[in-house]
């Protein structure tokens, strides 16, 4: 199965080096186009992808393409595209805010598929969230289910979600990595190094996260269960409480949520 990306940035990457580490496609299976020749060559170097400015060269051996550009370049993307793309290509959106219906216009005869990823997927551990087009089959549903639950975990949602994905899950590793390097700046400040601190806070987050995911317990029970009574994580809590930590991650959530919607009306 053939697979091809329209913009080579952060996301497309990802992707490209989630599905070539779990061998769902080969190198010669994945291409990409990207409209800057040395991020093209960068991307065959690193992943032997089949590069190209010009996606005219390969769309029609698609059996899935992926639109990977910026939401303001899409437009311009597409038309340069959709008059060359099989009929019975499947086309991944992953563009935040362009919905279902936008495209469909563009792609009259495809299925369309919307998915939110993250940027986890380049190491087998991304989130994404799925939203038919009403050309899609349900097994054209299974077959982009199955590419994403590759790479991470994969649910299958009505688009009227993906708003709330984009804002949650899709700009999530956002605010973690701003967790991440808050808390190893926290480490440097009480003293260890910096590498040191990181890799602390990263492991953390990554233990904490795979805790409410394996065991099933509710984030709260797990926490309850590293607050010893008159300890020192209560003493931390408190402070994150006093902060407002709990009120500034839901807003966090809700301003890039709102924003994604905005963007799908523009
Ligand atoms: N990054 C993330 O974590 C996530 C991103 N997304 C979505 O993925 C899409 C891409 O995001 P991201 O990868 O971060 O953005 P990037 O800017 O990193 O990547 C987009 C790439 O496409 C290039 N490009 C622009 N127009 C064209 C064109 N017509 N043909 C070929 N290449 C083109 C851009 O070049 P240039 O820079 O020169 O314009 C850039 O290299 C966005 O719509 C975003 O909403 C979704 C989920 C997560
Ligand atoms: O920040 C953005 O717009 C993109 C979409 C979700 C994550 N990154």
């Amino acid at each position: 199965m053939n697979i091809g990306f329209i913009g080579g940035g952060a996301m497309a990457e990802a992707m490209i080096g989630g599905i070539l580490a779990n061998k769902l496609f080969t190198p010669d299976e994945v291409y990409v186009s990207d409209h800057k020749i040395k991020r093209c060559e960068q991307l065959h170097t690193l992943y032997g992808a089949q590069a190209a400015v010009n996606a005219s060269t390969f769309l029609e051996k698609l059996d899935i393409v992926v639109l990977a550009i910026k939401p303001q370049a899409a437009q311009a993307a597409i038309e340069s595209i959709v008059k060359l793309v099989n009929a019975d290509t499947i086309v991944i959106s992953v563009i935040a805010g362009l919905t279902l219906k936008s495209l469909e216009t563009y792609f009259v005869q495809q299925p369309v598929v919307r998915v939110m990823p993250n940027t986890p997927v380049a190491v087998g551990a991304g989130m994404s969230a799925i939203a038919l087009g009403k050309n899609a089959s349900e097994q054209n549903g299974k077959t982009v289910e199955s590419i994403f639950n590759a790479v991470g975990k994969a649910v299958i949602l009505q688009e009227s979600a993906i708003d709330a994905v984009t804002g949650l899950s899709g700009s999530g590793p956002g605010y973690v990595f701003v967790m991440i390097d808050a808390l190893a700046d926290a480490g440097v400040n009480a003293g260890l190094p910096r590498q040191t601190s990181i890799m602390l806070a990263a492991q953390t987050l990554l233990g904490a996260a795979k805790m409410v995911l394996e065991t099933g317990e509710h984030p709260a029970v797990l926490r309850d269960k590293v607050t010893s009574p008159g300890g020192t994580t209560i003493a931390g809590i408190h402070v994150l409480e006093q902060k407002g930590v709990r009120a500034a991650l839901i807003d966090a959530v809700e301003a890039a949520t709102n924003k994604s919607k905005a963007m799908g009306k523009s």
